[in-house]
């Protein structure tokens, strides 16, 4: 059956009537059970915790030294000292001992001298001692019937601490929500297939579960993975009665969409009832929510950002409800937004960004959109939501962003925006690997719109091979032109080949940029304002080429990677990439240039630990040398050398 339709409710109106529906269910939080205390870390109490006993529950020593009765030391001063018999009027006390009945003070052992006389001993004070000095009294830290934890409170380690020391070795705490999750899709293989073999057309590789159990063991309840379901309505029903029956909340991943073989919606209609059917929010668009046997069921979309935001933004409050807690809220920081973004209206856009401090202030830069990118939330530092209201943020706009990673991490992220080099992952590596506080992130917006990034003050270096038409001389004349009111310096990355990657054995006979007017062969580009683009471009005039009979030149890629991957994949028969990406996906290469590649940084950062660290790597990294090397196309004589400052 095709159901075209979905009753798309916002993101508020979903919110609602999910949680209308479980208060008309009468679905709060779950039952309790009781645990042992020192087990405890992560449970929610479910009842108040009082103290049954103080904690101390006598008075003890503070202090090592000897236990006296304040009122016999009045008299005591440096010119005559208050002499105390020991074992009469001085007992030895070590710290944590009980005080000796009648006594009520301590004096520590290197405030007295210890004199014998007459066979005795005695101790010589020299000044008063107050009363219940060095004495830890009953019940000061703990006093017996105090509240240690109030109900619906997660518990900590301390929180163990206490417990126990005042009396307590069993707790009453929430049980933990059952979350059942069920992988579908005919196309779905469990991981371990690729053991032993790679992974073949149409299958995929389910991670969707590991993921979304993660999440659920992050929100304090626990994980039930179920065996991978076909495409098949009725199995997809009955995995959802079996689930129903032992746990409270059930997960069904994928099929949420109205495709041919999407049973999910009416698998939910036909066992129970549909409350929710898409909502307006970008990623997660077709998720559906409905009670099977008065327990929700959720239908996560397939696609991995889709799934996670899902989970986010509906079954992980659901779980908190459950537990008696609120959700667990991210910090949220104010950024600046460095690349625009158009947004459909009437749609609540979540946006993963990269986030790094330059000039003190919070810059975000968008990754990957796709819902179907994993990779954008494995890269992200915080999501920023666009309202249904708003049709485009602009370069600049200041926008709230929720932070996934820690605000610490964040500071100190090195921000290269720029041109894109394999290298860079290679010095992203290194830089965790050795300098283990700093991370380096690398946002690919070509060469161009990394000197641009540099003018407005978003990044710490831009990664740049530009050659200028006129002169032949690569980046210098750019830096000059565009960030004249900057002083900024150019130190050398590496030279690198450029070429046309062919699939291997060369099936099109190419062998330059005049086989590229030709009608069999196909071009995939990069974007303008890249150093490859603007190389590309130069090579076409002095050809005499018109761009636009180059078949596919419109076509856009944002890295030499997803050039050499669309070779590779038949989208295209050739594109212009460094020998690097080639290598690395097994293409042949036909090489058309050797280029100047290099690292702009402002002179203003270039005393900062973060530069002084590239720098260090560039210039003495014999590991970082080789990994270069060795992915070919790389000459590095001039690796960390100064071409340029002003
Ligand atoms: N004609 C339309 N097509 C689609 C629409 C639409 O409105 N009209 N919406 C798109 C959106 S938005 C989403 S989200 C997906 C929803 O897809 P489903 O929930 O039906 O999921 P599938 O199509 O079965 O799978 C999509 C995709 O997700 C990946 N996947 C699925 N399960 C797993 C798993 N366990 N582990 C890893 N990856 C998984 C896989 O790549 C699937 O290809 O529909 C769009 N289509
Ligand atoms: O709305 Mo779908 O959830 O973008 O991927």
């Amino acid at each position: 059956m095709k159901q075209v339709f979905l009753e798309s409710l916002s993101l508020e109106e979903a919110t609602k009537v999910l949680f209308d529906n479980l208060d008309a269910r009468g679905l709060y939080c779950l039952s309790s059970e009781i645990i042992n205390v020192t087990e405890s870390v992560g449970r929610v109490t479910a009842v108040p915790i009082f103290a049954r006993y103080s904690s101390p529950f006598y008075h003890s020593a503070a202090m090592d030294g000897y236990a006296v009765r304040f009122a016999e030391t009045f008299s005591a001063s440096e010119a005559s000292p208050c002499l105390l018999k020991i074992g009469q009027d001085a007992v030895y006390v070590d710290t944590g001992d009980p005080m000796p009945e009648g006594f009520n003070a301590v004096v520590m052992i290197e405030d007295v001298n210890v004199i014998t006389g007459q066979g005795e001993e005695y101790i010589e004070i020299y000044q008063p001692v107050t009363p219940y000095q060095h004495v830890r009294t009953i019940g000061e830290d703990i006093v017996a019937t105090e509240l240690i934890v109030p109900e619906n409170h997660k518990i900590r380690s301390v929180d163990i601490g206490a417990m126990l020391a005042s009396g307590h070795t069993e707790v009453s705490v929430r049980k933990r929500p059952l979350v059942s999750i069920i992988p579908t899709g005919t196309e779905i293989i469990e991981p371990d297939v690729v053991r032993n073999r790679p992974p073949n057309p149409p299958e995929i590789i389910e991670y969707n579960s590991s993921v979304l159990s993660g999440l659920v063991k992050e929100s304090g309840a626990e994980a039930i993975r179920f065996p991978i379901v076909k495409d098949k309505l009725d199995e997809i029903k009955r995995s959802i009665s079996m689930a129903v029956e032992t746990s409270d909340i059930v997960l069904i991943n994928a099929g949420s969409g109205r495709g041919s073989e999407d049973y999910t919606l009416t698998a939910i209609k036909e066992l129970g009832e549909v409350i929710i059917n898409g909502i307006s929010i970008k990623p997660g668009k077709p998720l559906i929510v409905g009670f099977v046997d008065n327990k929700p069921v959720f239908g996560i979309p397939g696609y991995p950002v889709s799934a996670y935001l899902t989970f986010q933004l509906f079954v992980k409050p659901v779980i908190a409800r459950f537990l008696g807690i609120a959700v667990e809220e991210n910090e949220k920081i104010k950024a600046t937004i460095s690349r625009q973004i158009a947004s459909p209206m009437g749609v609540d856009e979540f946006i993963r960004v990269k986030v790094g401090v330059v000039n003190e202030r919070y810059i975000a830069t968008p990754v990957g959109r796709g819902a179907g990118l994993l990779m954008s939330l494995v890269r992200a530092d915080g999501i920023v939501r666009i309202s249904a209201h708003t049709e485009a943020l602009s370069v600049g706009t200041q926008v709230e962003v929720e932070l996934i990673r820690q605000k610490n991490d964040i500071k100190n992220t090195i921000v290269c925006i720029g041109s894109h080099d394999n290298t860079l992952d290679i010095l992203a590596n290194i830089i965790k690997k050795n300098y283990p506080k700093f991370s380096l992130s690398s946002a690919h917006v070509g060469s161009m719109g990394g000197l641009i990034a540099l003018k407005r003050g978003e990044a710490h270096f831009a990664g740049t091979h530009l050659l200028d038409e006129q002169s032949g001389e690569y980046n210098i004349p750019f830096v000059k032109r565009l960030l004249s009111d900057k002083k900024i310096l150019l130190v050398n990355l590496a030279y690198r080949q450029q070429g046309l990657l062919v699939k291997k054995g060369n099936p099109k006979g190419i062998k330059g940029f005049k086989d590229l007017v030709r009608d069999d062969v196909i071009f995939i580009n990069r974007q303008g304002g890249s150093g490859t683009r603007l190389l590309l471009d130069k090579h076409l005039k002095d050809l005499g080429i018109n761009p636009y009979t180059v078949k596919g030149y419109d076509r856009e890629e944002y890295t030499h990677m997803a050039v050499a991957s669309a070779v590779l994949t038949g989208l295209a028969d050739t594109g212009l990439a460094i020998y690097s990406s080639a290598n690395a996906l097994g293409l042949d290469f036909i090489p058309v240039a050797n280029e100047r590649y290099d690292l702009a940084i402002p002179v203003e950062f270039v005393d900062t630990e973060m530069i002084r660290i590239i720098l260090k790597i560039l210039r003495e990294d014999e590991e970082f040398k080789m990994a270069v090397e060795s992915l070919g196309g790389y000459d590095i004589r001039d690796m960390g050398k100064v071409i340029f400052e002003g």
